[in-house]
């Protein structure tokens, strides 16, 4: 059987030498799980446009969508869910956690000491590769 192919968009969002990480709640999938805010990208919607909507909705606050961090896929039960994640800045804002269980400015050397949802695990080790 195939599995569902399920394209989803995340905001490495970096101020000030640190990066912002979300961990999902009890209420949504992988719960307790760390991973950059985002989310499923909609029919016909270009990935820029799907990542500015998808923090406003979670975060309440307005990022700046640059370049791709990396582009990779990882097959959980309920699907095949390919990750983009994109280097971001706040535009306008302070990030606040609408659905996730709580949100967090990391240090990239501490990245790796959280748990990060499957899928993650590739950018996580290009950014602590890329930032000071
Ligand atoms: N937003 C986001 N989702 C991720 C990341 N890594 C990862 O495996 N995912 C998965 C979790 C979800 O299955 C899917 C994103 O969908 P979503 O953010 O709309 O998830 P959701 O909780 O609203 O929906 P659901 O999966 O609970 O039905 O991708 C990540 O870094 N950011």
């Amino acid at each position: 059987m195939t599995l569902r192919q399920i394209e989803v968009v995340a905001a490495v969002i970096v101020r000030d030498g640190l990066v912002l990480g979300a961990r999902r709640s009890a209420r949504q999938s992988l719960s307790g799980l760390w991973e950059f805010p985002g989310g499923k990208v909609e029919p016909d919607e270009v990935h820029s446009n799907a990542l500015a909507r998808e923090i406003r909705e979670e975060l309440a606050c307005e990022v700046k969508v640059g370049e791709l961090v990396l582009t990779d896929a990882h097959e959980y039960e309920f699907g095949e869910v390919q990750l983009s994640t994109y280097w971001c800045t706040l535009k306008h804002g302070e990030p606040y956690a609408l659905e996730h269980a709580e949100v967090r400015w990391l240090h990239p050397r501490r990245l790796q000491q959280l748990e990060w949802a499957p899928a993650d695990l590739s950018a996580v080790e290009a950014i602590v590769n890329k930032m000071p």
